[in-house]
């Protein structure tokens, strides 16, 4: 599943379209894809989706939906109407819900739009899931959704850098690793609580890097970017 000629997709998480589509204008399409997220959306609605377009942009919409099968099901649909590359939900709501979402994305003629599933949040650490009742290491409870949301039929995870080459064993070459958590050696960890740097999340196996502030909230974020795409085209990841 690896797009060796983009793996960077870049969170825009802006409180307005003007911030996003200032941020977009400096960046490549050709180098990266964006992401559009819960604020942004909720703010700038599908406007903002499609002005990323006309950019030339493939957008990934975060929303990370989790509802009853056939609430989702709709959601996931439109997202798709909006001619998304990408779109997810979370894995917790289970196989019944995953599997609607696949199955109206199906029956939808010529659609392209990829649809994964969020595993374990890459702001969560053990006691984390422990407060939730979940006895387990974040990389088995990583699994376990990784091997359930294969199941139902979808084209890949959301889970941490550092589960990557894990699930690379156990999932097929095709079934896609996307990771966020993405820090580079100089950057704060912020909220992240399972990271890796950008190289090595690739050699780890992530077929795609989410990097939201390490390059929105970079001093020259255009420059951010392109240091990043040349060490890891420099590695042969593109
Ligand atoms: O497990 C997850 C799922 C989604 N995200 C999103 O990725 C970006 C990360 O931004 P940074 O600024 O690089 O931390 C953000 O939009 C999250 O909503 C995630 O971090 N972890």
């Amino acid at each position: 599943m690896t797009d060796i000629k983009k793996p960077i997709i870049v969170a825009l998480d802006y409180p307005d379209q003007a911030a996003a589509l200032d941020m977009a204008a400096r960046l490549d399409p050709a180098d990266c894809r964006v992401k559009v997220g819960k604020e942004l959306f909720t703010r700038a609605g599908p406007a903002v989706v499609e002005a990323l377009q006309k950019q030339g942009f493939e957008v990934f919409l975060d929303l990370k939906f989790h509802d009853i099968p056939n609430t989702t099901a709709m959601a996931v649909k439109a997202a798709a109407e909006l001619g998304v590359w990408m779109v997810n939900v979370h894995a917790s709501g289970g196989r019944r819900m995953m599997e609607a979402a696949r199955n109206v994305l199906a029956q939808q003629s010529q659609c392209q739009t990829l649809l994964i599933a969020v595993t374990v949040l890459t702001s969560m650490e053990k006691s984390d899931l422990e407060e939730l009742g979940i006895q387990l290491e974040p990389m088995l409870q990583v699994e376990r959704l990784a091997h359930l949301t294969a199941q139902a039929g979808l084209h890949g995870v959301v889970c941490s850098a550092q589960e990557a080459a894990a699930l690379r064993k156990t999932l097929p070459a095709s079934f896609c690793l996307v990771t966020p958590g993405i820090r580079p050696a100089d950057a704060d960890a912020g909220d992240q609580k399972r990271i890796m740097t950008p190289l090595a999340a690739m050699q780890q196996g992530s077929d795609y890097l989410v990097i939201g502030r390490p390059i929105t909230q970079a001093a020259d974020p255009a420059a951010r970017c392109r240091a990043i795409v040349d060490e890891l085209r420099t590695a042969g990841f593109q």
